[in-house]
């Protein structure tokens, strides 16, 4: 048995909950996006990545989440169901609101960004009668991604699937996935940030979303174990801080840690560097692996996404996951930054 008991008699592996995006990913590379003039469109939003992670991984898995009705919102549906994710509860917006979009720059392998149009967006119209407590309940899983707690009623539509989850024994993992211009203030983003992370079994997020968490704490040295141990007074059985190419730790409330190096990659950008992770390492929780295994997967899995140009399209099988980390271990591969 793993670190963490999942009811095996529930039909789905994976549910998640939040945004359905597009990433406009720029083709002409190594520029800023002034210069840019083409991008090739690909499905995004943290959750969506991370799904269609556990989806390729071979999972069963379900999205509850809303798109614009418009062609971008039928391009992101029909990406779903062609990567075999029941799309069942993904509700089309009648408001006239419109899909986000996220344009990335990618100056270099290192020095990304985003450019992130969102305005009246879908995805933060979801509202609490649009979640499936079925899918929750036959659900081992359920992922709440953080920016969905930026407005109402989409805010309220997560809190209720923590509360779906809860009563039929989901469990819960929590990317933290923060975006400052989603939000209106830090101080508003730490409080509903705060109280939703009480509520999660699994909470994982680089050390900058845990010390906007922390805004109100005292953690003057940044400390990661300080940080996780917090969380195991409420529901965590495990806290995942991940530090880029440094690598990550993990806290279990048995009071254990264990941390994972990167491996080496030829980065062409970092974009989807947590999303991947993330999937790789929770499929490996779902698959009743040790902690460190699970570790090692999510940032193999890290790898393949950041040697390519899109995140979510280059998520990989299990089969490519297992062959990167076998090449690393000949030797194979080596880091180009
Ligand atoms: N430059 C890199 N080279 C190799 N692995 C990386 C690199 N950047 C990130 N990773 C892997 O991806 C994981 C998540 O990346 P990180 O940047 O911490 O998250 P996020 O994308 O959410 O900001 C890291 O723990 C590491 O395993
Ligand atoms: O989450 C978004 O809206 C944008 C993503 O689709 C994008 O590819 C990205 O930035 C992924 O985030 P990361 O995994 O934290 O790097």
């Amino acid at each position: 048995m793993g670190i963490i008991e999942f009811n095996a008699a529930k039909k789905v592996d994976f549910a998640a909950i939040g945004r359905l995006c597009i990433d406009l990913n720029a083709n002409e590379i190594n520029r800023p996006m002034e210069e840019t003039i083409t991008f090739t469109k690909y499905v995004g939003g943290s959750p969506a990545n991370i799904c269609i992670g556990m989806s390729r991984l071979g999972l069963a898995t379900g999205f509850i989440g809303k798109v614009a009705n418009d062609q971008m919102g039928r391009f992101i549906t029909q990406y779903l169901v062609k990567e075999g994710i029941s799309a069942s509860s993904v509700s089309i917006d009648r408001t006239g609101a419109t899909t986000g979009l996220a344009f990335t720059e990618i100056k270099s392998p290192t020095d990304c960004s985003i450019l992130m149009y969102r305005d009246n967006a879908a995805d933060l119209l979801l509202a609490p009668d649009e979640v499936s407590e079925a899918l929750v309940a036959d659900a081992k899983m359920l992922l709440i991604s953080g920016t969905a707690l930026a407005a109402s009623p989409s805010r309220e539509a997560v809190f209720l699937a923590l509360d779906y989850a809860k009563r039929h024994g989901a469990v819960i993992a929590f990317d933290l996935d923060y975006r400052p211009y989603t939000w209106r203030s830090e101080q508003e983003t730490a409080v509903y940030y705060n109280l939703a992370a009480e509520k999660c079994d699994i909470i994982l997020g680089t050390r900058e979303e845990f010390d906007m968490m922390e805004r109100f704490e005292r953690n003057p040295d940044r400390d990661d174990r300080v940080t996780a141990s917090k969380w195991f007074a409420y529901s965590a059985q495990l806290v995942v801080i991940k530090h880029g190419k440094e690598g990550s730790v993990a806290y279990t409330k048995d009071g254990a840690s264990h941390t994972a190096r990167s491996f080496p990659a030829k980065v062409v950008n970092t974009f989807g560097a947590g999303d991947s992770y993330a999937a790789g390492f929770l499929y490996g929780l779902l698959q009743g692996w040790e902690v460190e295994r699970c570790m090692e997967f999510g940032s193999a899995a890290a790898c393949i996404v950041i040697s390519s140009h899109s995140c979510s399209d280059a998520m990989p099988t299990t089969g490519a996951v297992h062959d990167y980390i076998e090449r690393c271990n000949r030797g194979e591969i080596t880091a180009n930054s």
